[in-house]
């Protein structure tokens, strides 16, 4: 079930969802309207699952920075947002699509019980430029069924980590014999 603006407007009230610095002319009637934050990592070596991924590490100047195709960019969300009640599932929006860009990988889920700023894996279609806390998507926030979980508390492999992080799939296959 996704929450509707007077529900996460609600939520927010009692603290079961946080949202970093909130603004609550960027409700819309079913989310929020997140901006993307001010720093890149550019990868554009070849990537290896087993391996650390190389990147340089930009600041996107006021002027804006243009995203070339065929290159990987790790970014990050300008909100920190969580919740212990709901989870989170993060898009981009119909603007940034007609735009050509990706917001992220196929990893739209926030898990219960993770207060993060969101790593993005942003892909352009064409070259295009893009501004520092432009809105970039959407979140939503889903109720859930069944018995819940935090995932600060079990164990997932980004529980210590906030803002850009890169794969850590590496550090589970280090030990296997390739
Ligand atoms: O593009 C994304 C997708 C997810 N997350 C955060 C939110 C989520 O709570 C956490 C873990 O996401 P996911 O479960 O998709 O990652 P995983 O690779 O399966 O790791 P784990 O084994 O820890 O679940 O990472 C991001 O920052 N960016």
């Amino acid at each position: 079930m996704i929450l509707t603006k007077a529900a996460i407007t609600a939520a927010i009230a009692t603290g079961e969802i946080s949202i970093d610095p909130f603004d609550p002319g960027r409700l819309s009637p079913n989310a929020y309207d997140w901006r993307l934050g001010e720093t890149l990592r550019i990868c554009d070596g070849h990537l290896d699952a087993a391996r650390p991924t190389t990147f340089t590490e930009t600041t996107i100047p006021g002027s804006g920075t243009v995203l070339e195709p065929g290159v990987l960019y790790l970014g990050v969300t300008y909100e920190k947002t969580g919740s212990e009640t709901y989870a989170q599932m993060l898009n981009g929006d119909r603007t940034t699509g007609s735009l050509g860009i990706w917001v992220h990988v196929s990893a739209p889920l926030g898990h219960v019980g993770h207060a993060i700023r969101w790593t993005l894996e942003i892909r352009a279609t064409k070259p295009v430029r893009v501004y520092p806390r432009m809105t970039f998507g959407k979140l939503i926030f889903l109720a859930t069924a069944g018995d819940r979980a935090s995932y600060q508390h079990t164990g997932g492999k980004y529980a210590a980590t906030e803002g850009i992080d890169i794969s850590r799939l590496y550090t589970e296959l280090a030990g296997d014999p390739r």
